[in-house]
């Protein structure tokens, strides 16, 4: 059976990655509510805008239940502002803005700078761009993104920039069935990310 995804439907680029989980053989659903979270084998958080999607967590009751699924394992991803929300610590963001907490890591919103703000690469990303028969490095399209400053112990480094003024910064990381990136292969039609995110929580 194909498993059971949510896309996190508050805001942000939700359609894109129904899409792109259906076409990597998931079975997709939205989830806005709570109880929406029941029998998921694993959700997705969409790119967009993170303290937007923070406040209407709150406001819709959806933050503690949420986080609450995730500290009992439930598999995410998240691409950019989802990213932002899964983190453990959060700089330049506002100060009411809250997150989830379910990936040890450092995140700088917004950290590209005005003049790169929004650019595309090509990138490896372990475990994805370097198996199959499809491997070959990925267009990758940053859109006011975050880099991720500083990994736990228990966090893998999946993709850096490859050159550039931001050459090196950390892109891609996961933390056992935690996976973001900064990054939204949900625009671009390469389904490696979510097909490896399905494959992941397909056991
Ligand atoms: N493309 C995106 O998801 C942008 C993220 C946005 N800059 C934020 O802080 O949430």
């Amino acid at each position: 059976m194909s498993p059971r995804v949510g896309v996190l439907a508050l805001q942000g680029d939700v359609r894109e990655h129904l899409a792109a989980l259906t076409a990597a053989g998931a079975s997709a659903t939205t989830v806005r509510r709570a109880e929406e979270l029941t029998g998921l084998d694993g959700i997705v958080l969409p790119g967009g805008e993170s303290t937007t999607m923070s406040r209407l967590l709150g406001v819709l009751d959806l933050f503690d239940p949420l986080r609450d699924a995730l500290t009992e394992g439930l598999p995410a991803y998240g691409s950019c502002a989802g990213m932002i929300l899964l983190a453990s610590d959060i700089l330049d963001t506002r100060p009411d803005a809250r997150h989830l907490d379910a990936l040890d890591i450092t995140v700088r919103r917004n950290a590209f700078g005005r003049q790169v703000e929004s650019f595309e690469t090509d990138l490896r990303v372990d475990g994805i761009t370097d198996t199959g028969d499809d491997r070959g490095p990925m267009r990758a399209v940053f859109i006011r993104a975050p880099w991720v400053e500083k990994v736990g112990t228990e966090v893998e480094v999946l993709a850096t920039v490859p050159d550039g003024p931001a050459a090196g910064r950390v892109v891609a990381v996961r933390q056992r069935s935690v996976l973001a990136t900064s990054f939204h292969p949900e625009v671009t039609g390469d389904r490696r990310v979510h097909r490896h995110f399905v494959r992941m929580i397909g056991g």
